[in-house]
């Protein structure tokens, strides 16, 4: 049976948590959680549970980007396990706090002259959130209002569903004007002079087919909205003149802000993925994560066995002088942007 496999290879789940429950369309306190600053290492990672709704939130919060620093992978795993072992909660809404970027990928500070203790902790973390997301046994609802290039990617694909926001004017819930933001997917390493590792190139085969995933890898592709739903890399793109949230979720909205989410591509983003939550939510979980089990297991089985051999492979090629001399070369591109702006 499948079941027990997930169970294992995620080491925690149980289907006794599955307990079948409604979601509360207009009690979205969760937002809340979104507005705190805390300054701990804890707050890498914003979580709220909502155990009325059965839905929790886990929002990245590692400014300015969320790149993917070891830290912020713990953070992400350890967060999604205290979620995971209460039985009342179903669905998660993966998220982040910056209006504009979900992940920026790797913190591709990591990968440039790299401590050798640290390097393979680095690389197990990554693997780790993937297995973690990829095989937990609750419906994980990527609300993408931001970009999404390389891992941050992988994080979107290893959820259940993905929402992503179209673009627009920019403009906030208060009215203000902002500066126009169209956020991109995709795998895009080969621009950075690396390959996509096996397992996440074969996350993108099984998302959107083998021919346009053999291209956009070996292009580094980065999708605008409308491509990425068209290739399936996406489930969903929202806009402000597409999508209306219900009057009850307007109501709740309201209540919470403009405190909470100021930014009005990330509040309609959030609201898609509460009724993407809400609709998971009314499947049998027994069957929800069995139909899981069916597409997932065996390459989570796979991609468990070669974790040794990917980890080796992945410190010896970071390492080497081409890569090096890349990578540089890239963050040194990366910064010059960041300050001309
Ligand atoms: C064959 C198998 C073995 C090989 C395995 C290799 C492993 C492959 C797996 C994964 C690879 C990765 O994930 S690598 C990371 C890829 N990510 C990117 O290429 C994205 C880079 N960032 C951007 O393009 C942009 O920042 C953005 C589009 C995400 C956002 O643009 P925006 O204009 O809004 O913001 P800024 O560019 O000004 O950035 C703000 C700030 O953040 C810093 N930043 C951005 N991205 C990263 C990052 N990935 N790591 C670390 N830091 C990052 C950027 O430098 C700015 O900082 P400063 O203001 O301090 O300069």
């Amino acid at each position: 049976m499948a079941a027990p496999l997930l169970s294992s290879l995620c080491c925690r789940h149980s289907l006794r948590h599955c307990s079948p429950r409604r979601f509360a369309r207009n009690d979205l306190s969760f937002f809340r959680s979104l507005s705190t600053s805390i300054s701990s290492e804890k707050s890498l990672v914003l979580s709220h549970v909502n155990e009325d709704a059965g839905v929790a939130i886990l929002a990245m919060n590692r400014p300015p980007a969320n790149s993917l620093s070891l830290e912020l992978n713990e953070a992400i795993c350890t967060s999604l396990k205290e979620i995971d072992t209460n039985p009342k909660i179903q669905s998660v809404i993966l998220a982040s706090t910056n209006p504009t970027i979900f992940s920026a990928g790797l913190d591709v500070t990591e990968l440039i002259s790299p401590d050798d203790q640290r390097l393979p902790k680095f690389w197990n973390s990554l693997q780790q959130v993937y297995i973690d997301l990829y095989g937990s046994r609750l419906a994980i609802i990527a609300a993408i209002q931001g970009h999404a290039p390389a891992a941050g990617c992988m994080l979107a694909m290893a959820c259940d569903y993905r929402i992503m926001y179209g673009g627009g004017e920019g403009s906030t819930v208060d009215g203000r004007k902002r500066k126009s933001h169209i956020p991109t997917i995709g795998l895009n390493e080969t621009q950075l002079g690396i390959a996509a590792p096996p397992w996440m190139g074969q996350l993108l085969v099984r998302t959107i087919g083998f021919r346009p995933a053999e291209r956009a890898l070996a292009l580094g592709t980065l999708f605008p909205p409308m491509e990425a739903l068209i290739e399936g890399l996406v489930d969903d793109v929202i806009t402000e003149e597409s999508f209306s949230p219900s009057a009850d979720t307007i109501h709740a909205l309201e209540k919470l802000l403009p405190d909470p989410i100021r930014n009005q591509a990330l509040s309609l983003v959030m609201q898609k993925a509460f009724q993407e939550a809400e609709l998971y939510a009314k499947i049998s979980p027994q069957a929800r994560v069995a139909s899981k089990l069916v597409t997932r297991s065996e390459s989570l089985k796979d991609m468990i066995a070669s974790r040794e051999a990917d980890t080796e492979y992945f410190c010896s090629f970071i390492c080497q002088d081409t890569v090096q001399k890349n990578l540089k070369k890239y963050v040194e591109a990366l910064k010059k942007k960041s300050k001309s702006k």
